[in-house]
């Protein structure tokens, strides 16, 4: 990762003076680039920032998405308006309901008090006021029914968001290109939407349901307030204006927190799957690492858990702020209503009920200033979760729709640089394999290999150049048109946690294959055949330790999976990049008989550090720091006497020598 071009502001933002000490050490870190070991230790002092924290797509959230409750509400609604739009309608329906069944109920409360406080014996009065009694408790039941029927359809409303919403965003995550899982700042917006975003985004839709009853409610009691008598309105809102502006605070001091912490949480969540999951666990004991592995745990935990505590302490006070100021506006409400009293402005049975109406409001006054505080605070990850969306929107890339073929592959002065890297790593490379060509790519580690390779595959994109297929740039046509052309084994493949079949079968899931005959030529070209045979159930084994019932495989027979999924996928241009590494020397022979099977009607980039492999290919292509150096075959390249002839000549010695 480059340092990121990040101010002060963007990690102490709308925070106390402390945090501007981060700022400082933020834009520090981000000019020295130095790596995160080397830098000040982060539980010093205020909460300081190393370079993998910093985070500046955070720093200007806020302040855009605060614009107001409509910004965080409609996201929201359109989601609910897809995900149940029926028992989202039902929840409005019965709110109004509920809504017009109290104001009717104040009315015929000051009908019950007007009755009961007139003059004459008690019984006759109890027996006058017994109608409106009746009408108080008619909309109380009423009120109540629909109050459940929010609640049972609101039940439905928010496992159905949350559903519609992860699919989003895993549709989304798959779509997006590859190259965006090279940039840190897509891996930073990716987290958000999906650890907070995500649970957010429910509690969003839950507020929105409160809020808008909330809203009913105050109508209704505002409403009849007003018409009881107006003056009492504006009083009214001296008793929760304060509070709001308190919890609206508060939001934003927790966003701005957040804000400063998201890579700090990823850090912990790192560290967290290092010291608890599988895969690490052998070697973390081999290095007896686990001291270190804790260490790490602390370095970022520490100063995480100062910050909650400054951002809890930080908030306590500013709601204690507004509470008090919320306490001294109602007290000042029930003066006024005493003194209307008082100068004969109001009868008494209507102050009654302006009492019974003051406290109905006030009660859903704070519901709907805590609903829309959070509903704001929550559109804030609302909008991190929108953006992640519009951001793996942006990096997908549409394309024609045609048909390729992949036979003659032409590289026409390409470049490719990784998001955030200055240094290409293919530099201007230009080349063309014919139809029915093998190819061998070799080069050092890190000269670009298995980046051309993915190149002339079409997961990425040139920075500069093109890709051609016969004569169509394929950076112009659809991404699963040329997936569609390519069978590939890739470095480190997945370890799919699923049934022996699905790891091979994944490699075309659509592909008919009722008898399974597909399934047993790709395993038994790729030694797959043998590892099944040993397995408890057969094709239909688990491969997961984490799952009940499910086994572990070696890594070279986890390879021969790979390598078989790759034979099934079948398809006109063939890419292997280092396909033998983990394999015996048997299964090693036998997959390169494969091979050469398959290459007689295909296309092959092959990649690999084993020189003995690459002397049958028809070319052999070396590159050196991003560049193509040498071309020719196996004895042309011998021949020349440069870096090839260097590296084959230390292989054989090697060879020799054992
Ligand atoms: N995802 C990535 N993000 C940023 N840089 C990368 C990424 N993958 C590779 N690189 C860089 O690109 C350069 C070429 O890497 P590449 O993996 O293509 O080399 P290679 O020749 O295949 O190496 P190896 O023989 O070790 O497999 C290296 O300098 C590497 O650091």
């Amino acid at each position: 990762m480059s340092g990121p071009a990040v101010s002060g502001e963007a990690v102490s933002g709308e925070t106390a003076s402390g945090e501007a000490v981060s700022g400082a050490a933020a834009t520090k870190a981000a000019e020295t680039g130095a790596v995160a070991s080397s830098e000040a230790d982060p539980r010093e002092g205020a909460l300081v920032t190393p370079h993998w924290q910093l985070d500046d797509s955070a720093a200007t959230a806020p302040r855009r998405v605060l614009r107001g409750l409509p910004s965080a509400t409609w996201p929201v609604l359109r989601l609910i308006r897809r995900a149940a739009p029926g028992p989202a309608l039902a929840v409005a329906v019965m709110q109004v309901v509920s809504g017009l069944a109290a104001a009717f109920g104040l009315f015929a409360t000051t009908g019950v008090l007007t009755e009961l406080l007139a003059s004459g014996a008690a019984t006759e009065r109890v027996l006058a006021a017994l109608p409106d009694l009746l009408l108080v408790g008619a909309a109380f039941g009423l009120r109540g029914a629909m109050d459940v029927g929010v609640s049972l359809a609101h039940a439905r409303i928010t496992p159905a968001v949350r559903r519609l919403a992860e699919e989003r965003l895993y549709e989304a995550s798959l779509g997006a290109e590859l190259a965006a899982f090279d940039d840190s700042r897509f891996h930073d917006r990716m987290h958000r939407a999906r650890d907070r975003g995500l649970f957010f985004l429910e509690r969003a839709a839950d507020n929105l349901v409160e809020l808008i009853g909330a809203l009913l409610g105050i109508v209704a009691a505002t409403g009849s307030l007003a018409i009881l008598h107006p003056v009492l309105v504006p009083v009214l809102l001296l008793a929760v204006l304060p509070d709001g502006w308190a919890v609206q605070r508060a939001a934003k001091l927790a966003y701005a927190s957040v804000g400063r912490t998201v890579a700090l949480d990823r850090r912990v969540q790192m560290v967290s799957d290092l010291a608890t999951e599988r895969e690490p666990a052998a070697e973390i004991r081999a290095y007896q690492a686990e001291p270190f592995v804790l260490h790490e745990y602390r370095v970022a935990a520490d100063p995480l858990r100062d910050e909650d505590i400054r951002l809890a302490t930080a908030q306590a006070r500013v709601r204690g702020i507004g509470r008090a100021l919320a306490g001294l506006g109602l007290a000042l409400t029930y003066v006024v209503l005493g003194g209307l009293v008082r100068y004969g402005w109001v009868p008494l049975a209507v102050a009654g009920t302006a009492v019974i109406a003051i406290r109905v409001a006030t009660t859903a006054l704070n519901r709907l200033v805590l609903a829309a505080n959070q509903l704001v605070e929550q559109g804030l990850y609302v909008a991190d979760y929108q953006e992640f969306l519009a951001s793996a929107e942006r990096s997908h890339r549409t394309g024609v729709d045609t048909a390729l073929d992949p036979s003659r592959v032409t590289l026409d002065g390409v470049t490719f640089h990784y998001p955030g890297s200055d240094r290409p790593a293919v530099r201007d490379v230009s080349l063309t394999v014919r139809p029915g060509e093998t190819i061998a790519l070799v080069g050092e580690n890190g000269s670009g290999k298995t980046t051309l390779a993915k190149l002339v595959a079409g997961l990425y994109t040139p920075t500069s150049g093109e890709v051609r297929w016969a004569d169509q740039d394929i950076a112009l046509v659809d991404r699963s048109r040329i997936a569609d052309r390519v069978m590939m084994v890739l470095q480190d493949p997945v370890r799919w946690p699923h049934t022996a079949r699905v790891n091979v079968e994944v490699g075309r899931h659509d592909r008919p294959d009722p008898d399974g005959l597909a399934l047993l030529r790709a395993a038994t070209q790729a030694g797959a055949d043998e590892v099944v045979d040993r397995l408890p159930d057969g094709w239909h084994t688990l491969l997961s330790k984490q799952f009940r019932g499910g086994v572990e495989l070696s890594g070279g027979q986890w390879q021969r999976l790979a390598v078989a999924r790759g034979l099934y996928r079948d398809a006109p241009l063939l890419i292997w990049d280092e396909p033998t590494a983990p394999l015996d020397a048997k299964a090693e022979f036998a997959v390169y008989e494969s091979l050469r099977a398959l290459a007689e009607d295909r296309t092959v980039v092959l990649i690999t550090h084993r020189l003995a492999s690459v002397r049958h290919a028809d070319r052999i292509l070396l590159l050196h720091d991003g560049e193509l150096a040498e071309e020719g075959t196996h004895a042309e390249l011998l021949a020349l006497g440069g870096r090839y002839a260097d590296l084959y000549e230390l292989q054989s010695r090697m060879y020799a020598d054992a």
